[in-house]
């Protein structure tokens, strides 16, 4: 856990990706200050709701202390970005990865998808009709969680499964081992088996609980509902204009950079219809 103060290349290289990024992110926010500050009406995106609480927290208390710090505005504009950007985008690839692999699933998600939209673009209403979808995206976010990792600290003294923990202890929640544990899913537990998600998430296991892809609790994934939107969209539109399968350079290795990538690379190959 505390690997992360000492002065390796990789960590230095962190810290210096990090200033980097604080510093763009700065430049952004004082743009966008500057811009509010002479009236101009502020725009509806994340950025523009946390600088108007910040402002308004400072303005109806007088302090600055009351409102959002700079640093929290910062440090929520990093969150969201890392936790909303790149796992969504390696669920996609490995929807397309596993579509390849299984094209009879390829096959009954187009025809749903088509069946409701033809090649019109998906709308709202639509996205959230899509079952074959949906259960594809929920086995492939089992069999290839985003996050493989999830941690919590103790805060007080407790037990926990039969063990004692003393407060200030770090919980590794390790979701890539419970999404493969035979106990929990069963025996066909490593096969890509959409239909067991066919009564909904907490029928699909032995556990209600057991689907930890987006984490749980009161820190649970506050983007969930988007991501899955996000991926149904860009996936239906994917199978109504093409059809795809692996290219023979592809090799089937998952690994762990942050997120669970593919190491080298999703070669697939795809064909307009
Ligand atoms: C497939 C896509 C995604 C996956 C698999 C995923 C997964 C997770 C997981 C496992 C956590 C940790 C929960 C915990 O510690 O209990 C988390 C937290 C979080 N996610 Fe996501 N996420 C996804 C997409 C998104 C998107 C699109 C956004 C934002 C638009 C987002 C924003 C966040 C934030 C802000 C947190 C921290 C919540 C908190 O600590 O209260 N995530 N996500």
């Amino acid at each position: 856990m505390y690997c992360r103060f000492l002065p390796t290349k990789n960590n230095l290289k962190m810290r210096k990706n990090n200033k980097e990024v604080e510093s763009v992110l700065q430049g952004l926010i004082n743009k966008r200050m500057r811009a509010m500050e002479e009236g101009e009406k502020s725009e509806n995106d994340l950025l523009g709701l946390l600088l108007e609480s910040n402002m308004k927290d400072m303005d109806e208390n007088g302090q600055p202390s009351q409102g959002m710090a700079m640093e929290d505005v910062i440090e929520e504009c990093k969150l969201f970005y890392l936790a909303g950007m790149e796992t969504t985008s390696v669920l996609l690839t490995w929807t397309m990865i596993v579509l390849s692999m299984h094209p009879e699933w390829q096959d009954l998600a187009r025809e749903e998808v088509l069946g409701l939209f033809r090649k019109n673009k998906p709308e709202y209403e639509g996205l959230s009709r899509l079952k074959m979808v949906t259960m594809i995206l929920h086995e492939v976010l089992r069999l290839y969680p985003s996050a493989t990792v999830f941690s919590r600290k103790t805060y007080k003294d407790m037990d926990i499964g039969g063990v004692r923990y003393p407060s200030g202890v770090f919980i590794e929640v390790p979701v890539l081992f419970i999404n493969h544990d035979p106990d929990i899913w069963g025996s066909d537990v490593n096969e890509f088996k959409p239909d067991r998600f066919a009564q909904g998430i907490s029928k699909a296991s032995k556990h209600p609980g057991a689907f930890l892809s987006f984490g749980w609790g009161p820190r649970v994934c506050i983007g969930q509902n988007f991501a899955m939107l996000e991926a149904k969209m860009a996936l239906s539109m994917i199978l109504q204009h093409f059809e795809f399968e692996l290219a023979p350079s592809y090799t089937h290795a998952p690994h762990t950079v942050m997120t669970l990538q593919p190491m080298h690379g999703a070669q697939i190959k795809l064909r307009a219809i």
